[in-house]
């Protein structure tokens, strides 16, 4: 592939810190992403991962460095203001409203991404552009016999779906998945990588994820994170055999009293 043919990168991060008192939790964080990338980012615990997601969402406020869309710094845009262009997290369970259906959380993030008010939210079922778009996406994510089901009577692996069914919803550029198979038992992990598996081709995708497993299917370029600081950017394939990714998690293995 030409230089020419390499689209521009739709997220950067240039030089990112932050740190908490004195310690520094992001130390001089840059990566990017290109439309249709699959990116995982990893690390020991406490390396400063949900951290990295809450500087690039908005929810908190870096020390230094940029965060860029499509080219244009977004440093001084809150969470929706990054939400509006095009900057989506998936949704956490935790978020969820259980007494609400999966066809309304859908609906709502239409509402929303259509500019259209929350005071419309009673009528949706009788606005055929929302509600095609609603079924379109929980039929993408096999969800679609439950919509009319309250959230608190769907398994949780269906909850994590319905994550990111509303985040897709929104019709991000760049979707930052946080542990999407966390918490779902073994037997619907398959389920949550098909739903991956599906996501539109051009989307960037950055997912942040324990299971290396799911890890080694999903992306095609890791990156590691320790102690704030990237420590590795490259192939899933190179990424067991680095010397300074394996020391990060020996050390803090041991650190944690685990045997080495
Ligand atoms: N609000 C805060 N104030 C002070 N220190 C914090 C704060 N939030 C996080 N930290 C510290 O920053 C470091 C990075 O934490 P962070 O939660 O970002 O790591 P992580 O990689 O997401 O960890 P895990 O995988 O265990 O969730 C840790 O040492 C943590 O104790």
């Amino acid at each position: 592939m030409s230089a020419q043919d390499t689209p521009a990168p739709v997220f950067e991060v240039v030089h990112l810190a932050k740190n908490f008192g004195g310690l520094r939790v992001t130390n001089d964080v840059s990566l990017s992403l290109r439309p249709g990338d699959r990116m995982a980012l990893i690390g020991p615990n406490g390396a400063g991962k949900t951290t990295f997601v809450n500087l690039v969402t908005g929810a908190l406020k870096a020390d230094a460095g940029e965060v860029r869309l499509n080219g244009e710094s977004v440093n001084r845009l809150d969470p929706i203001g990054r939400v509006r262009r095009g900057l989506v997290r998936s949704f956490q369970v935790t978020r969820l409203f259980l007494e609400m259906t999966p066809a309304e959380h859908v609906a709502l993030a239409v509402l929303q991404r259509t500019g259209r008010s929350g005071r419309m939210f009673g009528n949706f079922r009788a606005m055929p552009d929302v509600m095609e778009e609603v079924e379109e996406q929980l039929v993408a994510l096999g969800l679609h016999d439950l919509m009319h089901r309250k959230v608190r009577e769907i398994a949780y692996g269906q909850q994590r779906l319905l994550e990111i069914a509303i985040a897709l919803a929104l019709k991000p550029r760049v979707l930052l998945l946080d542990e999407p198979a966390a918490g779902v038992p073994q037997s619907d992990t398959g389920r949550i990588e098909q739903a991956l598996a599906g996501l539109p081709a051009s989307l960037a995708v950055l997912m942040i994820e324990h299971d290396m497993d799911l890890v080694f299917r999903f992306a095609k370029r890791v990156v590691v994170l320790a102690a704030g600081a990237v420590i590795f950017d490259g192939l899933p394939a190179d990424v067991a055999r680095d010397d300074r990714v394996r020391e990060a998690y020996l050390g803090s293995y041991a650190h944690a009293g685990h045997a080495a």
